[in-house]
């Protein structure tokens, strides 16, 4: 496969989706190896303890190490290769972008651990950063209960990447956020009819005139770019120029 994906939940059926659609089939054809892991499994007592108080006081619970530290163990044996690396969805992560996505889509093999609670003793993530690589990802500034929709997200971003999961691979370099489109938004599109409840298509994408169509839309996402993420519009380097943003 092109990726192996464990992930680790109190929640296993919150990831039934990914058995559907786009990231099912890749799994079905063997592009993706999935596997979902009840972190329960490595409970040992009666109630299959997962959680406990935290030390310092304070609400909610924190995840106990233990349970993590054996599934860790067991999914990532000592000498394992190659390294897997550990995402760990949190609202204290670094943010996750399309070149994040990029990023993992390269990585053979990714474990994700889904927090619950208040999150996950933080010995356990040191613990892991002494045999792989820990990766602490935010998918937006909000706090959801576990990060079990984190890794739908990630993972449908991730593996949309890989090569024979989406039909037409060229339409992943002129979508919002990619590289090739300088980061930047996409503009509007539009399909038949050319014009629908009075609306019409602006005239130039049925002009045939490719080089005026490839101007219009640079034109509208660096426009709507500059509307709705400021952020986003790159800003002329010293001696680049605009080149290629006009
Ligand atoms: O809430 C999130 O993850 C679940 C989680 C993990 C650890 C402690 C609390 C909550 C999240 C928000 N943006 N990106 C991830």
């Amino acid at each position: 496969p092109a990726l192996r994906a464990d992930v680790v939940t109190i929640f296993p059926d919150y990831l039934a989706p990914l058995r559907l659609s786009l990231i099912g089939r890749a799994a079905q054809t063997g592009i993706l190896d999935l596997a979902v892991h009840d972190l329960r499994e490595w409970t040992h007592d009666r109630h299959r303890t997962v959680d406990d108080t935290p030390y310092g006081g304070g609400a909610g619970m924190v995840m106990r190490p233990e349970p993590w530290g054996e599934a860790l163990g067991a999914l990532v044996p000592p000498g394992t290769t190659p390294v897997p690396r550990l995402v760990v969805p949190t609202p204290a992560g670094r943010r996750f972008t399309q070149a994040v996505a990029v990023e993992l889509a390269a990585e053979p093999h990714l474990v994700f651990a889904c927090g619950r609670y208040e999150g996950i003793d933080a010995r356990v993530a040191a613990d892991a950063a002494t045999r792989m690589r820990v990766d602490e990802i935010s998918i937006g500034d909000y706090v959801l209960n576990g990060g079990e929709a984190a890794v739908l997200v990630v993972l449908e971003a991730v593996v949309r990447l890989l090569p024979g999961v989406v039909g037409n691979p060229e339409s992943l370099t002129e979508e919002s956020h990619a590289a090739e489109h300088d980061g930047l938004l996409e503009g509007p599109v539009y399909t038949k009819p050319p014009v629908w409840r009075g609306h019409e298509v602006p005239p130039v994408l049925l002009s045939g005139d490719h080089g005026a169509i490839g101007r219009w839309r640079r034109e509208q996402a660096l426009e709507r770019t500059a509307r709705v993420r400021p952020d986003l519009v790159p800003v002329p380097v010293a001696g680049r120029g605009l080149d290629g943003l006009t």
